[in-house]
């Protein structure tokens, strides 16, 4: 039954950790990007996305003078957020998505939330720091089956930084709304703390491996969460 209700126009929404499992990126996505990453890149270094993605690499290093490479497969094992990571690891997961390797991952009771909204004519959109070309092929080919369809937006970090006020600001404005008038839902704290201060309202996802907030509202599932939608 659900205990917290708002009233929004547009529900924006983290993936990871928020409508699909951290583990499916950890276990799955992170081990496929660092055993095809360094073939991809050497197959595909002429195409401008890559030669740049590269470039950003290089300027973006803790450490001068190391191979870009090795600096991307450091940072995946890290888990780094870093934009030319994640537009490279697209790139790399398209093949082993639309080839069956694995499915995007998404929680029954996300799909079940996802469904309903988009029935009852509430926009749904994205805010990821995985690339828009990866979060397509997430919803594509994910465990509900196609699910592109359910979404109007799609933002990643060419908005700025997930954990920016600034970045919120101009997705609202993307979204052609209020910032009041737009929820957002993620697992993370410092995201939840951004877009708080840009003025949206925001949920507290606490999945099995998030640590509970006092400071913001919260549910452990979407069954928990009415969304009514705002003209
Ligand atoms: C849609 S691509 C797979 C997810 C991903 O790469 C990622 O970094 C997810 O981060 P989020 O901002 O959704 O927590
Ligand atoms: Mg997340």
């Amino acid at each position: 039954m659900p205990h917290l209700t708002f009233q929004a126009a547009v529900v924006l929404l983290d993936i990871e950790g928020t409508i699909g499992s951290k583990t499916f990126l950890t276990q799955v996505l992170a081990p496929y990007a660092r055993n095809h990453l360094r073939t991809y890149i050497a197959q595909h270094a002429d195409l401008p996305a890559v030669a740049q993605a590269l470039q950003d690499t290089v300027a973006l290093a803790d450490t001068p003078n190391v191979d870009a490479v090795d600096t991307l497969l450091q940072w995946i094992a890290e888990d780094r957020k870093a934009p030319p990571l994640k537009k490279l690891q697209g790139l790399v997961w398209q093949k082993g998505f639309e080839g069956g390797d694995f499915q995007g991952h998404l929680y029954a009771d996300a799909v079940a939330a996802l469904q309903h909204w988009h029935a009852e004519g509430l926009p749904l959109a994205i805010y990821s720091s995985g690339s828009v070309q990866a979060q397509h092929l997430y919803f594509a080919h994910s465990v509900a089956g196609n699910l592109r369809p359910w979404f109007h937006s799609h933002f990643d970090t060419d908005s700025g930084a997930k954990v920016e006020a600034a970045s919120y600001l101009r997705i609202a404005q993307a979204l052609g709304q209020a910032p009041a008038e737009v929820l957002f839902a993620s697992d993370s704290v410092a995201e939840l703390q951004a877009a708080q201060i840009a003025g949206l309202q925001v949920v507290h996802v606490v999945r099995e491996d998030t640590a509970p907030d006092a400071r913001f509202a919260s549910v452990q599932s979407f069954v928990e969460l009415q969304v009514q939608r705002l003209p």
